[in-house]
């Protein structure tokens, strides 16, 4: 191995109380909301093709005319409970809040510059009554934060001259402030969401980044930070120069989930998801395929069973209140929680053989298997192949536990749960309770 200053400080999983209540979310929402969301994603009249919250990166947008967006931001029907409460019902466990994305707009009045709420008609802290709103409901908050900042002047995207140098200290110490800031103002966080790092000037930032690191974990014991965080003293980021992860999760998975197990390297991670193909605030036209309820169920259930969390974003409109098509999102997914969250809350990999009928979560440190059903076979059989000596000692349905199945047994360890029905509206669970029978 190489020697490293500023890689990996940990090889292998925290094995903390707090990383192990993260490690049990199972499911989480994300909530990108800011100035992007007023305009977005359209600007005089044209529809901007990228995201809406990179609206201000559009050669059409001049900064000036975008940062003045601060002057409408007043969302007149903004009421955190009712967020709080919708994610309650949807049965999430953490959610994390953009505090600041790229454009530099702070939902927190911050002291460090005047680009903030507090500045706005609408005054007032955002994030303080979100996290207490959240809090409040058990849902623990992470807070998102973008190194990359368009706003601040001495933002550079590498450091090519002396005044970049100089400009660039000037950032790296706004950046610490706003950061200590945000640890001492919201003191129940429980991680921080890291965006925004992928460029030069940052990934620069070795020495710096790690001791920042060091000195908000040394603030905030247990504090959770990702991959995303810092690179190496070689420039790599998420893993090191020796292969091994920076940060206490891997924060590859944006819109895109794992294969297979082999596929995260025995770390935690989350899977942060939009609902249309690439929105994150709100947009007024949702372009592309919007997943449905289903298929939202699969992507969770994939995420828990590969040992992630899935993390559904939310773009809250200018108002202050969630579009329609979340709103229902949430409903549909918190009716199904409501029946089946034993599979997911404290789920891990099962290690068992995939089977095409659909997910294996097992519960972590029980006997408890969970059978996650998104495809029936037309033959209504389920298979169902164990390790050598374990034996099924009860298989029921966990939306009708009086439903016991018989496996039929079809070889060794392996099964067969002949379902009684055929159709089926939603996915559905069903249960292995296992013993060792060596
Ligand atoms: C690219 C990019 C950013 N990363 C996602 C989590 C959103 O914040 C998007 O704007």
């Amino acid at each position: 191995p190489i020697a490293l200053q500023h890689g990996a400080h940990r090889i292998g999983r925290r094995t903390d109380a707090d990383m192990e209540k993260w490690r049990a979310y199972g499911l989480g929402q994300f909530i990108h909301w800011g100035l992007y969301s007023i305009p977005a994603g359209e600007w005089n009249g044209k529809q901007y093709s990228g995201a809406a919250e990179w609206l201000k990166s559009w050669k059409e947008v001049s900064a000036t005319a975008y940062d003045s967006l601060m002057y409408q931001f007043n969302p007149t029907k903004f009421n955190a409970e009712s967020w709080a409460e919708t994610a309650k019902q949807m049965g999430v466990k953490y959610v994390t809040i953009t505090t600041k994305h790229h454009d530099g707009f702070c939902l927190w009045p911050s002291k460090y510059t005047n680009f903030t709420v507090a500045n706005s008609p609408y005054k007032k802290d955002i994030i303080g009554p979100l996290v207490k709103a959240y809090d409040k409901r058990g849902i623990d908050v992470i807070l998102y934060f973008s190194i990359m900042d368009w706003h601040n002047p001495d933002w550079r995207y590498d450091i090519k001259t002396r005044e970049d140098s100089i400009a660039f200290d000037r950032f790296k110490q706004f950046t610490r402030n706003q950061l200590l800031e945000l640890l001492t103002l919201y003191p129940t966080a429980k991680g921080l969401w890291f965006d925004g790092t992928w460029d030069k000037s940052w990934v620069k930032q070795a020495a710096f980044a790690d001791s920042l690191e060091k000195e908000m974990r040394a603030m905030r014991p247990g504090l959770i930070i990702g991959s995303r965080f810092r690179a190496d003293e070689y420039g790599k980021r998420h893993f090191d120069s020796n292969g091994n992860m920076m940060g206490d999760y891997e924060q590859g998975w944006e819109r895109k989930i794992p294969e297979k197990i082999a596929d995260v390297h025995g770390n935690d991670w989350d899977c942060v998801m939009t609902v249309p193909e690439n929105q994150w605030g709100y947009s007024k036209v949702w372009k592309g395929h919007i997943k449905t309820t289903d298929e939202l169920l699969e992507m969770l259930a994939k995420c828990v069973s590969l040992d992630g969390n899935f993390v559904l974003n939310f773009g809250p409109k200018p108002d202050g209140t969630l579009r329609t098509e979340e709103l229902d999102l949430a409903k549909g997914i918190g009716e199904w929680m409501g029946i089946n969250s034993e599979a997911i809350y404290n789920g891990e990999y099962a290690g068992l053989v995939k089977q095409d009928w659909g997910y294996y979560v097992k519960k972590t440190g029980t006997n408890k298997i969970y059978m996650l059903v998104f495809n029936v076979p037309v033959s209504g059989a389920l298979n169902v192949v164990l390790p050598s000596r374990t034996a099924i000692s009860k298989v029921y349905d966990l939306g009708n536990p009086g439903q016991n199945y018989a496996p039929e047994e079809i070889g060794t360890s392996a099964y067969f749960i002949h379902l009684k029905q055929q159709t089926f509206k939603r996915p559905f669970v069903i249960v292995l309770e296992t013993a060792d029978n060596s």
